[in-house]
């Protein structure tokens, strides 16, 4: 110390210093002798000090948040999420303090809501403060593009528009289940084919639920070996698998910064580089043959948009959009659908009498003479309740995507602060006792009344609500009925000779998904 003071040598700090005005030299003079004696080591030991009490002040819960866990300096809360699972460590959490529980995390409070009426209260009464997305590493890559990721104004524009225009070529509407019907056949003649040997489903059915989505976003469907279709959608189903991108990296973008790629956060942006090219390829081939009196497709339908908006200065519809927005509906619109499929798979194989079940009711309302169609799902209450139970023991999406507050919000005497992450936890609704009991068991049961009326089906929130709710969720429900109802109605799936049905063990990566597993489906009609 003695040596820095001495090295520095600014006349106030030597020791023989002596003032021209008054007796603060004295007192000068002690502070100098005092610090000539404190050793180097003494003076890092009282910054360490120092740096851990700001830090342990700065980390503190503000007494008016959400109650949860005691934040560590440095770290919050992040040892409480340790064992990788966010899912099980938010269970156990709710168990200790409650249904509105905040945590630490990275540079955010983390909101975490459960319940059904508390996400009604916040996401639907109080949607307005908490229906942004935070700027988190796997949104911040599309800086404000599309739906799933944007906010403010251009979200409002994207999502209005994509939802008018969806709905124009056929989300939710009978002229659209042709399609979709001709897609299932497809999808079930190559499962004939097959002649009852075991096979994976998977890549299969992600391309044929992909190309519903696809034949309204543009304009074409995939042949199942399709080379580059099989390639894009074997890039999704990759990024998908990558557990990191629905916890760490939420609330540590620091960690995509890492050397090595321990959470795998390079490896996505070089998917997305890679099926960017995909969608610019299109939007290329729609715009060498646009003809705005023939108007094909949603992107043939945006660059109209486009072209209507070219002369305004601030407008959100452009290219780059585009590109993002096709990349959400085919992001968005396979993975999801096709792994809750696959979900159903799981639970018939394990249940073979709920399988035998639904044939009975589609041979008694429709028999074998021709597939099933949207206008049955009045007389399947039994089909549609299994559905219902599907979407909910599956519970494909348990944290739903994050959400962030725009503004203060005070709620059962808690604040939950502006720039607060809100993750809304569908998982405590669809597993929860109070509302379903035996919540770990697939009855599909539980949504038929005596008289055989349905009940409850609203109670299973797998799309979420609020403003923020799934955009594809009528496209989702139309497939999951056709698809399913078809396929039991030709087929009996069972599993491998020998073999014991798949575990209903999930996987929790950005959705909750079933563990590879292969089956047989046996014809019913020789
Ligand atoms: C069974 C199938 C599906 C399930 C369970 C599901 C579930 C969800 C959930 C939980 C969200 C988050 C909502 C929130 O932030 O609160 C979401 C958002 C979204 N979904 Fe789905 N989804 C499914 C299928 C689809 C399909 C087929 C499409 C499109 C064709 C789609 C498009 C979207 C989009 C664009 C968003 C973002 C909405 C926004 O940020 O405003 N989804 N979905």
């Amino acid at each position: 110390m003695k040596y820095i003071i001495e090295k520095i040598n600014f006349p106030i700090l030597r020791s023989d210093y002596v003032c021209q005005h008054c007796e603060c030299n004295t007192k000068i003079r002690k502070v100098m002798a005092y610090l000539l004696n404190v050793s180097i080591t003494e003076v890092l030991i009282g910054i360490t000090v120092g740096l851990i009490c700001w830090l342990w002040m700065r980390s503190r819960r503000p007494a008016d948040f959400p109650p949860g866990p005691i934040p560590l300096p440095l770290i919050g809360n992040v040892h409480q999420l340790s064992g990788g699972n966010i899912v099980k460590a938010f269970r156990r959490l709710r168990k200790e303090y409650g249904d509105i529980f905040s945590l630490s995390l990275g540079s955010s409070w983390v909101i975490v809501v459960n319940g059904a009426d508390d996400l009604r209260e916040l996401l639907l009464k109080r949607g307005d403060s908490i229906s942004d997305r935070p700027n988190i590493f796997i949104l911040k890559l599309r800086d404000n593009h599309g739906i799933i990721a944007s906010n403010g104004t251009t979200w409002r524009q994207q999502r209005t528009f994509a939802h008018l225009k969806l709905r124009d070529f056929g989300f939710g509407r009978r002229s659209f289940e042709s399609r979709i019907s001709e897609e299932v056949d497809i999808f079930l003649k190559y499962l004939e084919d097959l002649k009852g040997k075991p096979f994976d489903v998977s890549e299969k059915l992600n391309i044929s639920v992909s190309n519903n989505v696809m034949s309204i976003i543009i304009g074409r469907r995939f042949d199942y070996d399709d080379p580059k279709f099989k390639y894009f959608i074997g890039l999704l189903t990759a990024n998908f698998k990558n557990a990191a991108l629905a916890g760490p990296l939420y609330f540590f973008p620091i960690l995509a910064k890492l050397p090595g790629d321990m959470f795998g956060a390079k490896k996505i942006v070089d998917i997305s580089v890679k099926l960017r090219q995909f969608y610019r390829d299109e939007i290329a081939e729609h715009k060498a043959s646009f003809d705005e009196n023939n108007i094909r497709d949603f992107t043939d339908a945006y660059l109209k948009e486009i072209a209507l908006h070219k002369n305004e200065k601030d407008t959100t519809f452009t290219e780059k959009q585009l590109m993002w927005l096709i990349s959400d509906f085919f992001t968005a619109g396979t993975e999801t659908t096709s792994t809750t499929l696959r979900w159903a798979m799981v639970f018939l194989l394990n249940n073979p009498k709920v399988q035998t079940k639904m044939r009975k009711e589609i041979e008694d309302v429709i028999g074998s003479g021709r597939p099933p169609q949207l206008s049955d799902q009045k007389n399947l209450n039994y089909c549609v309740a299994v559905i219902h139970e599907v979407l909910r023991l599956g519970n494909i999406s348990p944290t739903s995507l994050p959400h962030s507050v725009s503004e203060d919000v005070f709620y059962k005497g808690y604040k939950i602060p502006k720039g607060a992450i809100v993750m809304p936890m569908l998982d405590s609704v669809l597993s929860d006792e109070s509302n379903f009991t035996n919540s770990h068991e697939f009855i599909p049961e539980r949504f038929i009344d005596n008289d055989g009326n349905l009940v409850d089906l609203d109670k299973v929130i797998a799309f979420s609500i609020g403003k923020r709710n799934c955009t594809g969720e009528s496209l989702a429900r139309m497939e999951l009925f056709l698809y399913l109802t078809s396929l039991i109605q030709r087929f009996e799936l069972v599993p491998p000779e020998g073999e014991d049905p798949p575990t209903l063990e999930g996987f929790y990566g950005t959705t909750h998904s079933p563990l590879p597993f292969t089956l047989r489906v046996l014809s019913r009609h020789k």
